[in-house]
Parts: C-alpha cells; sequence; structure tokens
C-alpha cells in the first residue's frame, strides 16, 4: 500500500459548494462530520470516514483496450473525476484506491498531474469483492508502516461512477452510522426476470417492487470489514453486492437511500460519451462577465448578464475585485470586457490569474476577450493589428489548457448610450 503522492496530506480542501440545495438538516450532518459547526461543539463526535474506491478492473464491456477507468473524458481520465468528487467532500479524511499493479504507476501519474490529495493506492484482486478487501485491509490498523487509521465508517464507491455528489454520500454514511450499512437505490428502467434452464421465460419480478442497487454504499467499517473475512471463497469470486455480504455474514440490513439518475455505472462505450455530454453541460452552465472598471460594470456588464441569464443557469459580473472567489468556485468560462484598456490589460490580468490557479488541470478554461473599438478615434488598421496580439496569447495560453478568443466590437462613440 502506498500514499500518494508520497507524503500526501489528507485529501484536498473543501471544493466548491455543493451544486443545489442543501437541506438545514444536510448541511448541519455534513458541519458535524467535518469536525465543525455546533454539533462538533456541542461534543457530538464526528465519526471518522474513509472511502474505497475499486479500481482494478479491465472494462471488459466497454470493448476497448484501455482499463475504462482510465479512459478520456475531455483528455482527462475517467477515474480523475471520481477522485475530485470525493477528495472535495473535506469529512472524507482519506480515499483508498485499488488498482491492478501494472497499472499503478499510471494510476500515481493521474495523481500527480491532476493534483489528487491524500490518495492511497493498494493493488486490487482478481475480482471487485477482492479488491474492495485489499481496501479494506488497507484501512484496518494490523497494516505495518500504514498512514492510514481505521475509520469509523467507511464508504465503497465505484471509481467509474463519477457523477457522486456530496449529499448523497452524507446521507448514506449518515443512514450507516445508524444501521450498520446503507446503499443508493434506483428505480428498475428493465423489468427483471428469471429464465428457465430451457431458456424460457421462467417468471418475471414485479419492477415497481424492486430496486436497482447503484453506489456509492457505506457501512460500520468493523460490521464490513468483518464480513468480507468471513467470506466464503464463492462469494468472493463471483458475488456483485457488499450490502449482501453484510446481511449474509453480519445479520445487518443495510438502509436503502433513493439516489440521483446521475448515479449510474460507465460499463459500456456509450456511458462514455453520456458522461462526456453532462460534464460539458456541467461546466457550461457557469460564466463570469469580467469588466474592467465598476461604472462600466453597471452598464454593460449588467445588459450582458441579463441576456446570458436567458440561456445560463450561473451568471456573475465582476470588475476583478472577487476574481479569486470566482475561480475558487471553479467557473471555466470567462467574457472579459475591456472598454477603458486599450490593450486587454483585464484579459491579461485574468489569465495571470488563471494559469496561477491551475484551475485549467481539471476542465478546459475557455475566455472571450472583448474588445470595444470606437472607429471615429481609432484607425481600423491599428486595431486590427492590435487584436492580433490576441493570437498570440492564444497560442501561448492553449498550453495550459485555457482556449482564447477575441471578439471585436467596432462601434461609433455616438451609439453607446450612458443612461444615469
Ligand atoms: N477485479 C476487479 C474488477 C472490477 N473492479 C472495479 O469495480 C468497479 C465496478 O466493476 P465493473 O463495472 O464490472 O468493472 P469491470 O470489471 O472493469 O468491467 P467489465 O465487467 O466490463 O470487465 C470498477 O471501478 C472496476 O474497476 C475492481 O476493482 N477489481
Ligand atoms: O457487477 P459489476 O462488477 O458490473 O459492478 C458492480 C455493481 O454490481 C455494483 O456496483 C452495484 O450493483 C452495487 O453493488
Amino acid at each position: 500500500m502506498e500514499s500518494w503522492p508520497p507524503g500526501g496530506s489528507g485529501p484536498a480542501e473543501a471544493g466548491p459548494r455543493l451544486r443545489g440545495l442543501r437541506g438545514a438538516d444536510l448541511a448541519a450532518s455534513a458541519s458535524l462530520l467535518s469536525g465543525a459547526g455546533a454539533g462538533a461543539e456541542a461534543g457530538c463526535s464526528a465519526p471518522a470516514v474513509a472511502a474505497v474506491l475499486p479500481a482494478g478492473g479491465s472494462g471488459e464491456r466497454m470493448g476497448v483496450p484501455t482499463p475504462k477507468q482510465f479512459c478520456p473524458i475531455l483528455e482527462r481520465p475517467l477515474i480523475s473525476y471520481t477522485l475530485q468528487a470525493l477528495e472535495r467532500v473535506s469529512w472524507i479524511k482519506d480515499i483508498v484506491v485499488a488498482v491492478t499493479g501494472e497499472n499503478m504507476e499510471a494510476m500515481k501519474c493521474i495523481i500527480q498531474r491532476y493534483q489528487h490529495k491524500g490518495i492511497s493506492l493498494v493493488e486490487s484482486g482478481v475480482t471487485r469483492h477482492r479488491s474492495i478487501f485489499n481496501g479494506l485491509k488497507a484501512l484496518a490498523e494490523d497494516q505495518p508502516n500504514c498512514r492510514l487509521s481505521k475509520p469509523e465508517v467507511v464508504i465503497i464507491h465505484d471509481a467509474v461512477r463519477p457523477f457522486v455528489e456530496e449529499d448523497v454520500l452524507l446521507k448514506v454514511v449518515t443512514a450507516a452510522k445508524e444501521h450498520g450499512a446503507a446503499g443508493a437505490i434506483r428505480p428498475l428502467v428493465s423489468t427483471v426476470i428469471s429464465p428457465s434452464v430451457d431458456g424460457c421465460l421462467d417468471h418475471s419480478l414485479e419492477r415497481a417492487r424492486h430496486r436497482a442497487s447503484e453506489m456509492p454504499q457505506a457501512f460500520l467499517f468493523d460490521v464490513i470489514y468483518e464480513a468480507y473475512q468471513q467470506c466464503s471463497d464463492y462469494d468472493l469470486e463471483f458475488g456483485t453486492e457488499c450490502l449482501h455480504l453484510a446481511l449474509k455474514y453480519c445479520h445487518i440490513k443495510a438502509k436503502l437511500i433513493e439516489g440521483s439518475p446521475d448515479l449510474w455505472k460507465v460499463t459500456y462505450k456509450r456511458d462514455l460519451y453520456a458522461a462526456e455530454s453532462i460534464i460539458k453541460e456541467r461546466i457550461s452552465q457557469q460564466i463570469c462577465v469580467v469588466m474592467d472598471a465598476k461604472e462600466d460594470e453597471e452598464h454593460v456588464g449588467h445588459r450582458l448578464e441579463e441576456m446570458l441569464k436567458n440561456e445560463l443557469n450561473h451568471v456573475k459580473v465582476t470588475s476583478g475585485r472577487d476574481l479569486q472567489q470566482i475561480i475558487l468556485e471553479q467557473c471555466y468560462n470567462f467574457v472579459c470586457v475591456n472598454v477603458m484598456t486599450s490593450d486587454f490589460e483585464e484579459t491579461q490580468k485574468l489569465l495571470n490569474m488563471l494559469e496561477e490557479s491551475n484551475l485549467s488541470i481539471l476542465y478546459p478554461v475557455v475566455v472571450i476577450s472583448v474588445q470595444f473599438l470606437d472607429y471615429e478615434s481609432v484607425p481600423f488598421g491599428q486595431k486590427m493589428e492590435n487584436l492580433m496580439q490576441i493570437r498570440e496569447f492564444a497560442k501561448e495560453v492553449k498550453k495550459t489548457n485555457i482556449l482564447l478568443y477575441g471578439l471585436l466590437v467596432y462601434y461609433p462613440q455616438s451609439t453607446i448610450c450612458r443612461v444615469g
């Protein structure tokens, strides 16, 4: 078992706030789990939570040579999205990933390149259950020179399920603390049938009374570790359901938590295309309009904001003073409006901040630099020459996954109406 990067600290700081609404109860539980807030101050003990990600499969059903957890989405391996989703949950203290020995180096490179924090690597097994068991062994305190400590609650989540949000993690962990085990479920899409030996229908299950077992799942560590230690070779070899092991070997009936449609597992090639579309849609729904002067923020920025709000979920206008915060909130699309400055000063400032923030490591960042040109005062040739400068910027910043575009607004001064 190796911590990676060597001497790595705990998972990255909490990432951006949760998308969507958070009930007061979820927020309260989150603050308790992260060891903050009233709950913690009241002496309630925050359970130590760790996660095990089985990532040792070969992805046969994907039908490509690369194991699906390493298949690229927007030029980044699928597993990196899952790691990002888990490491931004501040109350998950350790993440253990089980990969094959031959993929260990590739996994270390992914962790290094995308700056994932607090990841420990273990060798996977020949089946998913054996991989999970190896991850649990790494967390059990009976491991020599182990930086990991045994958690109270352990999350088990497939490395190929990238769309997992803090709220469902919170729900399964909170339920596992109370019931001993918990797992996300989803309504069945197809009806489950049982074939007879001669390949005909023996019987079908009433779809409405059954559910699909998804991930994440969570367990009191001692429960699931005991279950795996008692597990038969047959179950280790052919089983697919951790909740079943808790029931069979520890008589623990897992609490079932309704999950969101996005919890699905990437299994077939179509799932990669679906995952890429979802990621593109999510990162394209936020935009930040950066103005180069406050007074213009009132006019141009807010006119632009009103128009953009008809198309996008999150539109923010700033004159740059809270740009750092916006970058921390992981906005990936910027419109930089240069009204006052003639040489893309605001755009240059933004590009510098983006490069320093390493934001574009995870996703491509798009910057549209808008330049207003009063053609009565500036000869067109000079402005076009000026605009060509932006092409040089664009070539430079593309190396850091920032896509820069220039837009020239060529107007007569008289048309800009200043109101108020
Ligand atoms: N020996 C194995 C087999 C699977 N897994 C992991 O368990 C998760 C879910 O399993 P599955 O979707 O079946 O992955 P594969 O076994 O890779 O897929 P396939 O069955 O198509 O080969 C995946 O993250 C996979 O990497 C694992 O850690 N060790
Ligand atoms: O069976 P597979 O190895 O494809 O994937 C594992 C799934 O069965 C598992 O992730 C959920 O069904 C919940 O247990």
